[in-house]
């Protein structure tokens, strides 16, 4: 990220889950991207790993099929023939260990091979068994693993475990994709570049923070997954929580990646736990009901495709965070995420205390505060509302909130990356600071597991909500109760 190259060195991509649907739908896109603003090097191969009996031009077509369905736009075929030339397939099933010495045979071992583990977690620890098996765990190598590593802090660190027994802590890249977006990374920018952030980002200043995202979606077809997962794992255990790092670290001592993740570790230490005592006091979880997103009329949950039996599995979480440090104390951060709402929208929203005293009592009983809005996606921007005089001879004192607005697109006339692109630009490159370091993992899976228990033990179904509505009716008197209203999305 931080490096002006534009090529990454040379190096080999081989992906595990050569067909499944994350290669499909992001990985394939995202390479032919890289491809098309000339980031791959040019001897680069990218070899598909799976069980189906393929040659070179099975996957070949598989790849294009995947592009034409996922990318926006439609292939350009001057860049097809040189992405095309890169793809290869190897026949491999990943439980077969003396099988992974024939894998071997394809990797030039001149340069790194970036091992990108696409498939479900439980199959991490036998592929890095398989690959040390036949000694393609040396150093020059990294492994890149998909998240929600494990379901709780003991599965992960059963899965952390097992990777380590053959991979250096170096070598391992935990993706959360949300650490790949453009503006999740303009937040080290906004709060470290500008001394305006810098000198008010505190108690002293700011009031509360929220942290929102929604998605119009339902599960897509996953509920296999999902129903195991809920939105609590699937989405604020990784995604809420790295937002929420990267908002209240305090300032690292330079950009390199220890430095930026034991800030982050420090966060997610100070969280205050939520368990069985607090619970209610601080945690809504819903679950959709069918209803209508943008006037068309979906499903409920339990009426999903796929879905098979009553479930109770949650669909949209709201919470209130505090973070038991100097910095922070006092200052609540409100999260919420969820299946099904209105709109797909994620934001950060960072309310600013009221001046010390009210000079225009006389018009405003109480001041608007002052709010900054992160805008992460869509519509990526910044803005700001502050107070300004209404122009005029009437009355000398009134106020109307105006916006500082400020709009990538607009801005910025460029490409905006996929998350994906840049994060496998920057295994390639070697840079791990957009990636997960296992102590974040498991410091965030500590704080979840409490949450998860604490609602096991209520056995209590999640608040139903119907879709296309902000959530459960609760999610509102989690923050109505402390004199706060959720932003309203414009
Ligand atoms: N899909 C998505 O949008 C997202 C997925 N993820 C994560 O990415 C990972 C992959 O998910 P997804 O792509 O949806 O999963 P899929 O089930 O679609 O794909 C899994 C792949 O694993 C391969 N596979 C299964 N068993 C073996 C085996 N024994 N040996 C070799 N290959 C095997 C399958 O290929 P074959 O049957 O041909 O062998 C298949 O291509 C998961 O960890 C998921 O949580 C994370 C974020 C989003
Ligand atoms: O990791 C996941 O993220 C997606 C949402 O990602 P976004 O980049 O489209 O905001 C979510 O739909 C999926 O359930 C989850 O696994």
């Amino acid at each position: 990220m931080f490096e002006e190259n534009a090529l990454a060195p040379s190096c080999d991509l081989v992906i595990f889950g050569a067909k499944g649907d994350l290669t499909r739908r992001k990985l394939l896109p995202s390479l032919y991207q890289l491809e098309k603003y000339g980031y791959l090097p040019p001897e680069t191969k990218i070899l598909g790993v799976g069980r189906a009996d393929w040659d070179k031009a099975a996957y070949e077509e598989i790849a294009r099929e995947a592009l034409t369905t996922f990318m926006k736009d439609p292939i350009d075929e001057a860049i097809w023939k040189k992405f095309s030339a890169r793809l290869d397939f190897h026949k491999l099933d990943v439980n077969d260990t003396p099988a992974f010495n024939e894998l071997k045979k394809e990797i030039d071992e001149t340069r790194p091979t970036i091992f990108y583990f696409a498939m479900h977690p439980g199959t991490f620890g036998t592929i890095c068994h398989g690959l040390a098996a036949s000694g393609m765990n040396v150093a020059k190598n990294r492994i890149v693993m998909e998240k929600p590593l494990g379901t709780d802090l003991l599965s992960s660190q059963e899965i952390n475990n097992a990777v380590a027994e053959y991979f250096d802590e170096s070598q391992v890249y935990r993706i959360d994709h949300y650490l790949g977006k453009e503006t999740v990374l303009n937040l080290l920018a906004l709060r470290f570049a500008n001394s305006f952030f810098a000198s008010r980002w505190d108690r002293t200043s700011i009031d509360h923070v929220q942290i929102t995202i929604a998605e119009d979606v339902g599960i897509e077809g996953r509920w296999g997954y999902f129903d195991q997962a809920g939105q609590m794992r699937d989405m604020l255990q990784n995604h809420l929580l790295q937002i929420l790092t990267m908002i209240a670290m305090s300032p690292p001592a330079n950009l390199k990646d220890e430095s930026i993740r034991s800030e982050k570790i420090k966060v997610l230490k100070a969280l205050r736990p939520i368990d069985k005592s607090n619970i209610r006091e601080k945690a809504v979880r819903g679950q959709y009901s069918a209803g209508f997103i943008k006037g068309n009329k979906v499903p409920g949950y339990l009426q999903e495709e796929g879905a098979n039996k009553e479930s109770n599995t949650e669909t949209f979480v709201a919470i209130r965070v505090d973070i038991d440090n100097w910095r922070w104390a006092g200052v609540p951060f409100y999260l919420r995420t969820g299946k099904r709402l209105p709109a797909k929208t994620s934001e950060v929203v960072v309310y600013f205390k009221r001046p010390a005293l009210n000079l225009f009592e006389s018009s405003y009983t109480e001041l608007p505060q002052n709010k900054l809005t992160i805008r992460l996606q869509p519509d990526e921007g910044v803005d700001i509302e502050i107070l300004n005089k209404v122009p005029g001879l009437e009355n000398n004192h009134k106020l109307q909130t105006t916006k500082l607005d400020l709009s990538f697109n607009e801005a910025f006339r460029q490409h905006i990356a996929d998350a994906y692109e840049r994060l496998l630009l920057e295994v390639m490159r070697g840079n791990q600071v957009l990636f997960v370091h296992r102590d974040e993992i498991e410091a965030a899976w500590k704080w979840v597991d409490s949450i998860i228990n604490a609602w096991a033990s209520e056995h209590e179904a999640p608040k139903p909500y119907q879709a296309g509505t902000w959530g459960p009716v609760a999610s509102v008197a989690l923050i109505t109760k402390d004199g706060r209203s959720w932003n309203e999305f414009e």
